[in-house]
């Protein structure tokens, strides 16, 4: 396979996300697009991010209804997205209409719980339990209701590569070794992630901020 590593382009702007993504381009194997830029820049601007020639990850993160969700893959159905994200916590019906609505080659993957969380934050909106645990949970359920795969943290993708042996396991809050974990509360390196089994790693600021991001791309590639 080539590159696991898919940058987050997250900008508002168009032309700094093509920037980017022009300067990286032969050091990783995608892009991702999350809720930022597709507010901002609509289907229009991910085929333009698209025309670089790399498979785009639509990161949207839908949680709604079964049949919104639903409706709402219908409508990106021409984009084509390598990847696609949905919230886990939309429950087992809402996964398995989203799964009928991709595109068929669309990997439609269930976030579980999200990298900026810990177990205190679980405990405030009514989960007890500890992420690991609500992770597994998770993934059974998007794993019964047909999904691809998972997001998770690096602490939870062998545990759960262990119960579902042909998932597929998305890492983001990548951080190369002492890197600023910003807002992401459960981070791992990139060797490290993929060593646990992860199938692509998201990774963005470390990149997009850098001062030369095909520098840091090209750095963080090297150490996989
Ligand atoms: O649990 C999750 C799910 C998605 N993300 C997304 O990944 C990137 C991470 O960006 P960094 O700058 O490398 O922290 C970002 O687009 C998030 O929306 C996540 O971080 N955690």
């Amino acid at each position: 396979m080539g590159s696991r590593i898919y940058v987050a382009l997250d900008t508002p702007e168009l032309a700094q996300a093509l920037s980017i993504a022009g300067r990286v381009r032969h050091h990783v194997g995608g892009f991702k697009v999350g809720l930022e830029f597709f507010v901002a820049n609509g289907a229009a601007g991910v085929r333009e991010v698209a025309a670089l020639g790399l498979p785009i990850f639509l990161d949207l993160k839908l949680h709604d209804i079964p049949n919104t969700v639903a409706s709402a893959i219908q409508a990106l159905h021409d984009l084509h997205p390598a990847v696609l994200t949905i919230h886990t916590a939309g429950g087992r019906a809402m996964m398995e209409d989203a799964k009928a609505a991709a595109p068929p080659g669309t990997k439609v993957v269930g976030v579980t719980v999200l990298t900026s969380l810990d177990g205190r934050d679980l405990a405030s909106i009514g989960v007890d339990a500890a992420p690991s645990a609500q992770v597994e949970r998770l993934a059974d359920l998007a794993a019964e209701a047909g999904l691809d795969g998972i997001v998770c943290s690096g602490a939870e993708v062998a545990a759960a590569h262990a119960r579902w042996k042909h998932g597929f396991f998305v890492v983001p809050g990548v951080r190369p070794a002492g890197g600023d974990a910003g807002d992401q509360k459960r981070v791992i390196t990139p060797r490290a992630a993929v060593d646990a089994g992860a199938s692509i790693l998201v990774i963005g600021r470390p990149i997009t901020k850098a001062e030369d991001p095909d520098a840091a791309a090209r750095a963080i590639a090297a150490t996989l």
